[in-house]
This record gives C-alpha cells, structure tokens and sequence, in this order.
C-alpha cells in the first residue's frame, strides 16, 4: 500500500498548513493587485502571500497551471494537487507577507486584463437569485478532505492493479495471438484491433492515475510507469497529457484557459466561443471561429461520435508536437523514445497482417473504437456551465461540482468508466485513488444537498443524451446569432 497521508506527522489527520518562523509585513487584497499589475506573481495561500517568480519555471506541475493561481486565493487548490511534503518544507520559501483579509473573495483579478489567466465568465441571470455559502462550503469540503485521511482513503490498494494487469494481458494475448496464430481472415483482424482499442482504453486509466502520482506517491516512478504505459503501450505522450490536464484541474471549464474544451473548429460548447473572440492562453493564440467553424459547429451535435471516431489520431499529433517542440515538455528523450518504439511495436504487428487492406482495416478500428473514452472523457464537462454565478467568490470544491459531471453506473462496471464516472469526486480530490472514488460519492451528495449544489450525474444513456442535447441548443444559438449578423 501506498500513503500519501502517511507523510504528515504520525496521528495527524489534519490537512497541514503553510507555516512560516517569518517575521513579515501584511499585505491587502488592493496591494496584492498593485504588486501584480507590476508584474509580481502573487498567490495567496492558507493566510500567507507568495511570490512565484522565481520558481514558476521549474514547478513540477507545471508553469501554466500555477499562472493560473496569480491573484487568487489559492490555497483549496494547493491542498488538492499536492502532496504533504510541499507544505512542509518546500513552499514555505516563497512566502512573502502575510495575508490582511478583508473580506471572502478568492479571486483579486478578475478585472485586471491578465496575460496569462483570463477571467471566467460571470452569469447571475443564469443562477437566479441563488447564493451559496461559500465559507461554510470550504468548510465541510476541508471535514471531509480530513474524513478521507483518517479513513486511509488516500491509501492506494495495489491488489486493484492486479486485477487490472490480468485484463490487460488478456487484451495483449487477444491482439497478438488472433494475428499471429492460425489462418488470418477479415473476422479475426477485426477481434484483434478490438482487444488493441480495448488495451489502449484501459491503459489510459491507469496512465492517469499515475500522472497524478495517485498510484505509489512517487512522482519519479509514477511519471517512469506512466509514461510506459501512456507512450509505450498507447503511442500518446503522458507530458503532453500532464501539462493540459494539471491546467483543466485548475480552470475547470473556463472559455480561455481551459484546453479541454477548446476544441475549434468541430465544438464551441457554449456561445462565448463565438461571441467572445476568445483568446487561448493554453495555446497562446485567438480562438478564431472562421467560416469552417460556422460550417461544422452548427451541426456538432449531429457529428459528435463521426469526430469522435478521429479523436485519436488529433491526440498523436498533439503527442509529438508536445514532445519535439514544446520548451517545457519535461522528459523529452524518454517521451520520444517511447513513442518511436510504440510505432516500431504496432508497425510489426499490422506487419503480419496479409494484405493492405487488412492492415488498414486494423489501424482504422483500433483507433476509432477508442471512441468509447473520447465520449467519456468529454460528457464529463462538455454539457456543464463555462458560467459562473460569481467569479470573485466561487470557492474550488463548488466551481468543481458545478463543472463535472458523473455518470451512475453499478459497481461491476467500474472498470469500464475507469474513474470517469466519478469526474465530480476525483476534481474535489485529484490525488485520491480511483478505486476508492465510488466511496467518496455518498459524502459529496450529502455536501451538494446541505448547500443547493447541484450534483449532476445521469446514466451513461442520459448522459449521452444530456451532452448533445447541450450541443444542439449552442449550435441552434450560434446558427441563429450568425443568421442575425449576416442580416445586419
Ligand atoms: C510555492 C508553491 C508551490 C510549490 C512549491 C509547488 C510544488 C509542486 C510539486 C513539488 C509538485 C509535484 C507533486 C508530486 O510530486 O506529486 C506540484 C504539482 C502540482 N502543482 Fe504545485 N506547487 C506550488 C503551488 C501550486 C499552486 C498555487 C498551484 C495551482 C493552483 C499548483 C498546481 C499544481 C498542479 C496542478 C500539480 C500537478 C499535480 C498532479 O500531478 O496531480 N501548485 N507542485
């Protein structure tokens, strides 16, 4: 077993607290902007303000999801991504001042045209008069944050691996021997390419538990075995899926910051990317939605599964791009190598395929029916509001329930959702294992029920249905606000 609760102090279930022998000044929330207009990159964390600018470039979650962090209140998403170990002798180094509060808000920037962190957008009229508690919604996240401690939900159970490598073997023994064994025909390349799609499904959840460290707590191994199984096994780069996914944990369905839904020319999930001319600080570029965009988003809905089945090979180009191109890919030759000999691997299997055909038939289905994870993946937030009722004060744990969704599946079928279906509890808690994720849900209902949150969660079905439901009504909205310009 695993702990990453083990690391704070033997009998301490508390999350732990940035601590300082410091003497310092006190900052205000008004001097903390002045001194992030002059470029200072400024976080406030547990009552302390930080300054970042000489660590943001070696942060090993990355640059762009700590600039994310400038001008907020960042301490609940501090607590979530990290380990113990940083509060206790690591980030302690970069404080600069304490925090003076005067009020509740979490964000300081929301109106300072940042470069880096754009803001989200507000929308009162969509929540109502509706307020939430936020105080007293931090407070029962940070009870149940230590409810999990305590109950050793951090804990990783290896035993569930096991249970895991078996079925990826039996995918391994499906894809080689119905290829290399007995006469080929059309029906067995077929059986093959479903047990690689199946392969490559299932190694990806793994891949992910051990990009958030979630698996033995040691980031060094975790990244080596991740990227063995993410580039090796599955030909895409774990870094580049790092770098996006530590940034979509952070900006969780935010327009301009989020890359997980930034998916221009096929998908605007919400009219903002129409309307909004938006800007991309993930890829540092306009979202321009020209007339290709016009063409194909207003029938997204109608395409979503055609997209899906070459959602795939969109993330092979992203993999290499990241790994031969990208300044702050962090293990480049290791990514690169692994990638390489994933082609040499898969080209020696279609190798033994008789006839082009067949090979081409292989390559197409193995790929496209990993479409199950890209549907997956994206009802998880692509139905859910890039609004929020209130940017300066929604606090981590609500912004995350008000942007993922889960879906309800019985407990035998967890192996197939792959944690997916509880995006809810994993936001709250991205370093809580997978397999413990079905345990966390009853606390989160009753959290969301106590504060009107609303906890979105349908059947895999309804979930379906839900999401391109919600694309039909912002393509209709887009059709309709491009025929009212045409007009004018
Ligand atoms: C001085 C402050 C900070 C220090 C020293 C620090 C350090 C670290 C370290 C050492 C890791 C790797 C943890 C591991 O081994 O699993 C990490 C990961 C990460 N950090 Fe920070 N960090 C700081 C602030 C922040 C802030 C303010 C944010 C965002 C709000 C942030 C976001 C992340 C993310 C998203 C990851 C990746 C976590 C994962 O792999 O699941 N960090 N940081």
């Amino acid at each position: 077993m695993s702990s990453q609760s083990e690391q704070s102090p033997k009998g301490s279930w508390e999350v732990p607290r940035l601590k300082t022998k410091k003497i310092l000044p006190s900052y205000t929330k008004d001097e903390i902007r002045e001194r992030i207009i002059k470029n200072e990159l400024l976080v406030v964390i547990d009552g302390y303000v930080l300054k970042l600018n000489n660590m943001i470039k070696h942060h090993p979650g990355g640059e762009l999801a700590l600039y994310h962090a400038i001008g907020k209140d960042a301490s609940d998403e501090m607590h979530a991504m990290h380990p113990d170990w940083v509060f206790e002798g690591r980030a302690d180094k970069y404080i600069v001042a304490k925090y003076l509060k005067q009020d509740e808000s979490k964000s300081f920037v929301e109106d300072i045209p940042l470069p880096y962190s754009k803001p989200t957008p507000a929308d009162k009229y969509m929540y109502g008069d509706q307020k939430f508690d936020y105080p007293a919604i931090r407070a029962d996240y940070y009870s149940l944050f230590e409810k999990l401690r305590k109950e050793g939900l951090f804990e990783c159970d290896y035993s569930n691996y096991a249970i895991e490598i078996s079925r990826w073997l039996l995918f391994v023994v499906g894809m080689f021997s119905f290829i290399l064994i007995g006469e080929p025909s059309t029906l067995k390349c077929f059986a093959s390419a479903l047990c690689t799609a199946a392969l490559w499904h299932q190694a990806v959840f793994t891949a992910h538990d051990l990009g958030h460290s979630a698996v033995t707590a040691n980031r060094s191994l975790d990244t080596f075995m991740g990227i063995l199984l993410g580039d090796f096994i599955g030909g895409l780069s774990v870094g580049w899926w790092k770098k996006s996914h530590n940034v979509h944990h952070i900006v969780t369905n935010q327009p301009e910051n989020d890359s997980d839904i930034q998916h221009l020319p096929f998908f605007a999930i919400s009219p903002i990317f129409y309307e909004g001319n938006l800007f991309s600080t993930y890829y540092n570029r306009q979202l321009v939605f020209d007339q290709f965009c016009k063409a194909i988003v207003v029938l997204q809905d109608k395409m979503y599964y055609i997209i899906m089945l070459f959602g795939r090979f969109n993330l092979y180009v992203l993999s290499w791009q990241h790994v031969l191109l990208d300044s702050d890919s962090m293990n480049p030759v290791i990514e690169a190598t692994c990638l390489s000999l994933f082609w040499v691997w898969y080209g020696w299997l279609l190798s033994h395929l008789p006839s082009k055909k067949l090979m081409f038939l292989h390559f197409f289905v193995s790929n496209a029916f990993t479409a199950i994870l890209h549907i997956q993946i994206t009802l998880s937030h692509f139905g859910m509001p890039v609004h929020s009722p209130d940017p300066e004060n929604e606090c981590f744990a609500a912004r995350q329930i008000r942007t993922s969704l889960d879906v309800i599946c019985p407990s035998f079928l967890d192996w197939f959702h792959g944690g997916l279906q509880f995006q809810i509890e994993h936001h709250l808690f991205p370093r809580l294992p997978r397999h413990n994720l079905r345990l966390v849900r009853p606390h989160v209902i009753e959290l969301c029920k106590k504060h009107n949150l609303v906890y979105c969660e349908d059947y895999f079905l309804g979930a379906n249905i839900f999401t391109i439901k919600k694309l039909n009504e912002t393509a209709q909205m887009i059709k309709s606000m491009i025929i009212a310009e045409q007009k004018l």
